[in-house]
Order: structure tokens, then C-alpha cells, then sequence
């Protein structure tokens, strides 16, 4: 039985909405980062500013490089820098570039890049191509000076501001959300009224005009903005930037000489920044060379629950970073943990596959009692995103990312955890290559609940025809990738295991999206 053959064909919500002229008029447009496993990421967002005495002794350009590096996992078709000195409201130096970011910042690049702060971002595109045109951060040039713009997510309602910021007299160059974002940020708040450089009211008045999903570093001559949308969909973090002569032990008290603002928190400690806390849902804060302060927090509309994507948790993020007070790595060992509670089985070893079901691998094998044994070897020069002809060759190329540790295989019953299934690629040639290398049983145990819907909120999740969950159940997923025996873990399971290091626990401060596993949106779409 193929997949395809498994259950008729669904229609994929996703094309249909789009096909209505707006910011995203081909989403399935062949020059996006095409993908043959997984989910694909969503964009990182990163700003550093050097606090005292300007011209600063810190390298801002190679601050922010390196912070993007961190956050290279969250895209990877583009990037770009922008910095400025903080005197002139004319002259932002911009370097942006197709690619790595490793290839895009050489020396020559990096030499133009002098400033006292500056902003970056990684992109991987959700809404229009991957072009150079789409490149972030955007620069524009107002009545009150350039300002620069980094945006991770996708807006929920982008027709509609698309064609109020047309409506206004404004062009528009490219498809894209963010130079939307960009160019309704230089509207005048509220409207009617005068325009003056005041760029609080303007994020604020942005924000009135679209809740979702946003996470924003902003910059003008001397200051940056870190915004997160009201329902924190999307994440961002605040870092400062310590001295290297002072003590380790005791970091707290010390006058930072900088401060980040960054998507995740992961690149923090190598370039000598400590972990502050997160940008609240809805929160403004303005970023100078005196500190941070906090400008407003945006209510929800309606005041409808917090969404921070759980997503982040499941795969998206590095296991190093920090949300909700928690780091990833242990909210993917108690997802582990609780999947045991709910479907172990009798086994030898409990394992994973590299890179993202690790983490929850080794909470199944504590919680169970099982032992955890490596079985895959994970190339790392095979890429995450690489383009191949057909299915046949698409399997092939997965089964080239692993070898199999034929030691810890042969004769063994495997309990193999992945983090997620999406288009079922990765684990049938896995569960092949284990066979061939003499594995007794192989069960398969996702740590995520089955996904079945498209996002609209930055990630790029198949269309629903593609999601294997949407084709076969786990008992035909089973027969159909070979294992013995397949479960995933429960929605309930996943939030109870989110939840569970949270120490907040007033339901009306925290919520998550689900929306990829239920269905339910936490706005609906205007596309
Ligand atoms: O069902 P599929 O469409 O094959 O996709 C699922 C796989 O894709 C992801 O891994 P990926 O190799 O992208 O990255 P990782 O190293 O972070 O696990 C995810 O962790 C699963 O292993
Ligand atoms: N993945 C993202 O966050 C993308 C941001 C923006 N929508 C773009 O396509 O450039
Ligand atoms: S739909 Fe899924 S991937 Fe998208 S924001 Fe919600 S939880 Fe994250
Ligand atoms: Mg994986």
C-alpha cells in the first residue's frame, strides 16, 4: 500500500486561501527553500546595542553576526545586517546577502558594517520568494529618519493592511509581509493626526491594526524596538552583554556593556551575553544606550488566550534556549517522559533518531527504565533542505543522512523516538536501514501528537494532502513505514509536559498554539 493510495486525496486549505491575490500570492512558489522532511523553520531576529560611551569598544557587527549564526537553524536562504553609528538619521550601513550566513559576512562585508547598534536577521521565507529583493532587515527612508526592520512570523491579516497601506498612497515593492510591516509602521498614528517622529505610537498603532504573528526588532538612528505580537506567538528574548575581565560567579550585579534582543536565547553565552528574561506577549521595549525600558503591552484583542507556538518546543527551537522560564531541552525530556507514561513498551533499548528526538529519547528511557543506546550515526554535511527529483532518491537521500551503530542494533528490540512525523520520509528508510543492520522489532514512539493542519503563522507546514497523519492512522503508519508498532504522544500529554516546568501557573498568563494538531486558529485568517 502507498500512502497516497492509503486515503483519497484532501484538499489543501492552505493553496485555496492564497490563490486570492495577496502578500503571499504563490505559496508554493518552486524558489522557496524546498524541503523533503519536516517542518521548516520560521526566521530568527537579532539586535545588539553597546551601552556607555560611543564609539563603543565592542564589535556590534560581529556581535550580531555570530548571534545570527546561533540562530542559523531558524533559516537559512537569506540574511542581513544592518547597523548605524547612532548620530546620523540619514546613513545605515546594510549588508544583505542570498545563503549562509557564514558566506554572506566575509571580511570585506563585515569591515563596512561599523556602528554602536544594528539589528540582523535569517530568513526563511513564508510569504513571497526567497529573492534578494525579500532579503531582511528592510530599510526605508522617512520624514524622521531610516529605519530598519526584522520580522520573524506572518501576518494573519495581511490582505487587509496591505490594502490600507496601499489605500494611503504608499508602494509597495515586494510581496512580502514584513516590507508591509515596514511601510505600516511609517503611517501616522493614529491616522488624521500629525506626523511626528513618534515611533512608539506607530508600533503601537501597527499593532492595533494586526494582532498576529510578529516577533520585531525595529531600528532608528540611536535606539532599537523589540516588539512581540499580543499573543506571543512567536518568541523573543532579551540578553546583556557582560564584561569578560570581571568574575564569572556572579554576573548579576555587573553594568552591562550591551544589550540583545534575539528570537531565542541559544547563541547568548558565546558571545559573552547572559540570559535576561523573555519580551512579554504584546510588549514594547525601547533599547538605548542607557538601558532597557519597557514602552507599553498590547492587549489581545477580545482578550482572547496567550499562543506562543508550541512548536518551538517540539522542534523548532535550539534545546539550549529558554521560554517560559524552562529550557527546551527539558520540556523535549518530559515530553520523553510522558510518552512512556502512555504507550511503553517491552523493549532492549530505547533510542532516537538525531538531532530533535534526542532530548525526548533519553526522558522515555528515564521514565521507563529502559536503557537509552545510540543506533544512528547522523551525517552532518547532508543538508536539512536539498532539492531531489523523485521519491525514490528523496528516500534515498534521507537514509544518506544516517548510518546505523550495527553494535547496538543487532538482535535488539528498539523503542526509536522522533519528536515529529510530518511527511513520513525520515522513518520508513530509518526503520530499513536498523533491519538491515539486524534490529529484532522496531517501535516507533513520536513525541508530538499527529499533525494535520497547515500553519499561517511563520512555519511552512506541508499542505494537508502531504501530512502522512492525514492519510494513515498509526496503525497503518506502522505497516506502512515498517515498524512493529507505532503511537504518538497525546495533545493532552504534550500540554501537560509543556506546562509542567512552567512556574506560572494562573492559566489566564500562559496559552499555546496548537493549532497544526486541533485545527483551531487563534485568529482567524484574511489573507
Ligand atoms: O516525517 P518527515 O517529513 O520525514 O519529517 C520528520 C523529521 O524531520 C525533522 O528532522 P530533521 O532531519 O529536519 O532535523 P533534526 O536534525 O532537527 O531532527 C523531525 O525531527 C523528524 O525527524
Ligand atoms: N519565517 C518567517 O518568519 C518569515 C518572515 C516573513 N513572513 C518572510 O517571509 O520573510
Ligand atoms: S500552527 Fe503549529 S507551527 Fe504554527 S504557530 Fe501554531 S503550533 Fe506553531
Ligand atoms: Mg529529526
Amino acid at each position: 500500500m502507498s500512502a497516497s493510495e492509503a486515503v483519497p486525496r484532501e484538499e489543501n486549505s492552505r493553496e485555496e486561501v492564497a490563490e486570492s491575490p495577496g502578500c503571499s500570492p504563490s505559496p508554493r512558489d518552486p524558489t522557496r527553500g524546498q524541503t523533503l522532511t519536516g517542518l521548516t523553520h520560521e526566521c530568527g531576529v537579532f539586535g545588539c546595542i553597546a551601552t556607555g560611551q560611543w564609539p563603543t569598544q565592542i564589535d556590534v557587527a560581529q556581535v550580531i553576526c555570530l548571534g545570527l549564526v546561533a540562530l542559523q537553524h531558524r533559516g537559512q536562504e537569506s540574511a542581513g545586517i544592518v547597523t548605524s553609528q547612532g548620530n546620523s538619521t540619514k546613513h545605515f550601513n546594510v549588508h544583505k546577502g542570498m545563503g549562509m550566513i557564514s558566506t554572506i559576512f566575509n571580511d570585506d562585508a563585515m569591515k563596512k558594517l561599523k556602528g554602536n547598534l544594528g539589528i540582523g536577521h535569517t530568513r526563511y521565507s513564508t510569504s513571497a520568494a526567497s529573492e534578494e529583493v525579500n532579503c531582511q532587515p528592510f530599510v526605508v527612508h522617512t520624514n524622521h529618519g531610516a529605519l530598519a526592520v526584522a520580522h520573524n512570523g506572518e501576518l494573519v491579516n495581511c490582505e487587509k493592511l496591505r490594502r490600507k497601506v496601499l489605500s494611503r498612497g504608499v508602494g509597495l515593492s515586494t510581496h512580502s509581509d514584513s516590507e508591509l510591516i515596514t511601510q505600516a509602521l511609517c503611517l501616522s498614528p493614529p491616522e488624521g493626526e500629525g506626523d511626528t517622529p513618534d515611533w512608539p505610537a506607530r508600533i503601537k498603532h501597527l499593532m492595533a491594526l494586526t494582532p498576529l504573528s510578529y516577533s520585531l526588532v525595529i531600528m532608528e538612528k540611536d535606539r532599537i524596538y523589540g516588539v512581540r505580537d499580543p499573543y506571543g506567538n512567536r518568541p523573543l528574548c532579551l540578553g546583556k552583554i557582560v564584561s569578560m575581565v570581571q568574575s564569572k560567579d556572579d554576573d548579576s550585579d555587573q553594568e552591562p556593556e550591551g544589550w540583545v534582543i534575539s528570537s531565542e536565547s541559544c547563541g547568548f553565552l558565546s558571545i559573552g551575553a547572559r540570559y535576561v528574561r523573555e519580551v512579554l506577549p504584546g510588549e514594547i521595549v525601547e533599547l538605548t544606550r542607557k538601558g532597557v525600558k519597557t514602552i507599553s503591552i498590547v492587549d489581545r484583542p477580545d482578550n482572547k488566550p496567550q499562543s506562543f507556538c508550541i512548536f518551538e518546543y517540539v522542534y523548532f527551537a535550539r534545546s539550549d534556549s529558554i521560554f517560559e522560564g524552562q529550557m527546551v531541552y527539558s520540556v523535549r525530556m518530559q515530553c520523553g517522559r510522558m510518552l512512556a507514561k502512555e504507550s511503553v513498551i517491552d523493549a532492549d533499548i530505547v533510542s532516537s533518531v538525531p538531532e530533535s528526538g534526542t532530548a525526548a529519547a533519553h526522558g522515555f528511557a528515564r521514565e521507563s527504565g529502559i536503557q537509552f543506546a545510540e543506533v544512528l550515526c547522523k551525517n552532518r554535511y547532508v543538508g536539512r533542505t536539498f532539492i531531489q527529483p523523485n521519491t525514490r532518491l528523496r528516500q534515498l537521500g534521507v537514509a544518506k543522512k544516517f548510518g546505523a551503530i550495527s553494535e547496538n542494533v543487532m538482535g535488539k528490540k528498539i523503542i526509536l523516538i522522533d519528536d515529529s512525523i510530518v511527511r513520513g520520509n525520515t522513518i520508513g528508510p530509518i526503520i530499513k536501514l536498523l533491519r538491515d543492520a539486524g534490529a529484532k522489532e522496531v517501535h516507533i514512539r513520536v513525541a508530538s501528537p499527529p499533525l494535520k493542519y497547515p500553519c499561517y503563522m511563520g512555519i511552512n507546514i506541508p499542505t494537508r494532502e502531504e501530512l502522512i497523519a492525514n492519510k494513515l492512522d498509526p496503525k497503518q503508519l506502522a505497516k506502512y513505514v515498517g515498524a512493529n508498532s507505532l503511537a504518538y504522544l497525546s495533545l493532552e500529554g504534550l500540554v501537560k509536559a509543556v506546562r509542567h516546568g512552567i512556574k506560572i501557573k494562573d492559566e489566564s498568563k500562559i496559552g499555546h498554539c496548537t493549532a497544526c494538531l486541533t485545527g483551531e486558529y487563534p485568529e482567524s485568517i484574511d489573507w
